[in-house]
């Protein structure tokens, strides 16, 4: 994190993590920790409970790892009882006070109570918080006091500022997460009436927005900041005003993160501050102005070339050096690999094995991507040809950054005859086809939110919808990441475990590099690239006459597309007719298709008329049950 703090906008000092975050014991999740560069942890204390690691042993780990122990937490259910009650837990309290001197760790978590207090008067929580907090002094302890958003008494930080006011001792302050307070649709502009030095600590963590009670909602599906759909920058921002300067420390309860690679976890989870951290301080990236190219790899190659040409795609020949030809429709352009590869020969499937992007500046988000530790993708160039600088997404996709052009891109001029019109476009898809809508990329589980980050920390592309699609093998989470003005859409799906082939969670490397494993991983699973039309019914009947395949679709989809919608005789007898599928809301209406897949890659073609934004409503889950219809067929 940049240690600069004035002129300019507050940046985060110090950085930190729980240790809940991360998978593996206490000491694998303190040397992931390190590794990724945190300043320090936060104990939790099931894991230093079921450690065979002394307090000492942890205290000397963390200072050889360079790791401050931030806090220990947390202490649950001490205040608002009766005073019975209450002198139990002071006793259990000051037991964790002589642990915590033992591990060199001077500031407790302390939660709102969540069951055993039963009937509640503040007056009585203040002087038992303010007991506390004097029993903490003698060890020169602070304690800082959480609401939990399930808290039965106390669910708002803005509660838990007036006990700690109210009880007005040095030692007690309070703990914001960001998790308790966004859960509940808390204000955060209340941060400015407390005081930065009474906000004792910070805990971040983002979630998919959700409608489940927060309990369930906090435990299983917390994310890192940038995974999730919190507004987390307004809450940098209020906290900064403040005046807060202690440490940002992230606190996710996950089931995806506690599964995973820890070192791959806690590397994500300091990019998650990086961006956090840029995002507040209005520092954001230059959005993609547009595709370059999609590239597929297919296990029959000649089978992909015979679908593009039936939609009309010009056939631009073979690259001069390299083993892969392009097809191109106006500013469509697909570049499709020529050899059969064996690993997705293997899986039986194809992949979309790369994706061209035009940036303003390649070069910058090129550093930008290096800042954030995302791994380079590397291609063989010859001298002469144009080198488009890469990076590797979560999924093992590449994504090639090239610069923003309204002409065909220079490295056209590599394929096909010398003289055929080098950098110029050939006119393909008959003039019907546009561009390149959107590409949907498949995502293993355990890498979702990963992509989720790096399509907003790279790109500044922004979540749009996310819904669960059913398949006839599971639910399929789908959430767009576009930019604002729609030039690139990229719909990540998330497979359903009970479709993941059994394989290890995590066949990257530490080292972030993709092995064929990966790409089997992701050949198992249909993706697609689906292209922009100006008349998706005229394309399909080209197509068709053409000999093209198309997704068939059940009569029963145009049964209920007239129910709804009610639309003329003729119109729904064309869409029948040709497998064409339709939408319409208040913004307007969507026409589209979907070939046969060839391996697990498919294309799509879409007409949008109007304002229409979305991906065809409905039509998802009909596609997935005829593709996997056809699958076993
Ligand atoms: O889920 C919990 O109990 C819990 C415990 C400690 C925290 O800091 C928290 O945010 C939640
Ligand atoms: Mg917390």
């Amino acid at each position: 994190m940049s240690q600069t703090s004035s002129p300019g906008p507050a940046r985060m000092q110090k950085t930190s993590i729980a240790t809940v975050c991360l998978a593996g014991t206490l000491e694998e999740k303190m040397r992931a920790a390190a590794e990724a560069g945190f300043d320090g942890i936060e104990v939790f204390e099931p894991d230093l409970v079921a450690s065979p690691l002394s307090p000492e042993q942890v205290r000397d780990l963390a200072e050889e790892l360079g790791l401050t122990l931030d806090l220990y937490q947390p202490f649950r259910d001490l205040e608002g009882v009766p005073e019975e009650q209450f002198q139990q837990n002071l006793r259990r309290l000051e037991a964790k006070f002589q642990l915590m001197r033992r591990l060199g760790v001077d500031l407790l978590l302390l939660c709102s109570n969540v069951g055993t207090a039963t009937s509640w008067e503040d007056p009585v929580a203040v002087e038992q918080l303010r007991r506390a907090a004097d029993l903490a002094a003698g060890y020169g302890i602070r304690i800082a006091y959480e609401a939990l958003a399930w808290g039965r008494f106390v669910n708002t930080y803005e509660h838990a500022w007036s006990l700690v006011q109210q009880a007005d001792r040095p030692n007690l302050g309070v703990c914001l997460d960001s998790f308790h307070i966004l859960s509940r649709r808390g204000d955060v502009s209340g941060f400015r009436e407390i005081p930065g030095d009474k906000v004792f600590f910070v805990q971040m963590a983002d979630a998919p927005i959700m409608l489940m009670d927060v309990l369930s909602w906090s435990r299983h599906h917390r994310n890192f900041p940038g995974e999730g759909g919190f507004d987390l920058v307004t809450f940098m921002r209020e906290l900064y005003a403040t005046g807060y300067t202690g440490p940002v420390s992230l606190e996710v309860f996950s089931d995806v993160y506690r599964q995973t690679e820890s070192v791959r976890t806690a590397r994500e989870a300091m990019r998650s501050l990086q961006w956090l951290d840029d995002a507040q301080a209005g520092d954001t990236p230059a959005h993609p102005t547009g595709w370059d190219f999609a590239e597929v790899r297919a296990a029959e190659p000649s089978d992909l070339s015979e679908v593009l040409t039936q939609l009309g795609f010009a056939d631009r020949g073979r690259h001069r050096t390299k083993d892969v030809h392009l097809f191109s429709a106006g500013a469509a352009r697909v570049v499709t690999n020529d050899r059969t590869e064996a690993p997705l020969e293997h899986a039986g499937g194809s992949v979309i094995a790369s994706v061209g992007l035009q940036v303003p500046d390649p070069r910058a988000t090129a550093e930008h991507a290096r800042a954030l530790h995302f791994p380079k993708a590397w291609r063989a160039n010859r001298a002469d040809e144009m080198v488009l600088r890469g990076v590797q997404a979560p999924d093992g996709t590449e994504v090639f950054l090239a610069p923003t052009s309204a002409d065909a891109p220079q490295w056209v001029g590599e394929y096909g005859e010398r003289d055929a019109a080098p950098g110029g476009d050939v006119p393909g898809g008959d003039g019907l086809i546009l561009g390149i809508d959107h590409v949907n990329l498949a995502q293993p589980w355990q890498w979702f939110e990963e992509g989720v980050l790096f399509y907003r920390s790279l790109f500044g592309l922004a979540a749009q919808v996310s819904n669960d699609v059913a398949s006839p093998q599971g639910l399929v989470r789908s959430e767009v990441m576009r930019t604002p003005d729609g030039a690139v859409r990229i719909p990540l799906n998330l497979i359903p475990h009970g479709l993941d082939p059994g394989r290890s969670s995590d066949t990257r490397s530490v080292s972030g590099h993709v092995d064929h494993s990966e790409l089997r991983l992701k050949a198992a699973y249909p993706q697609h690239v689906a292209f922009l039309a100006t008349d998706a019914v005229e394309v399909a009947r080209r197509a068709r006459a053409r000999g093209l395949r198309m997704l068939p679709v059940p009569s029963n989809y145009y049964e209920d597309l007239a129910a709804r919608f009610g639309l003329d005789e003729g119109f729904l007898a064309e869409l029948r007719e040709h497998d064409v599928m339709y939408d319409r809301d208040e913004g307007g209406e969507f026409l589209h298709f979907y070939t046969r897949t060839v391996g697990t890659v498919f294309f799509e073609v879409v007409e949008r008329r109007g304002g229409y934004e979305g991906y065809g409503a409905g039509s998802a889950p009909v596609r997935l049950a005829a593709q996997y219809d056809l699958d076993r067929q």
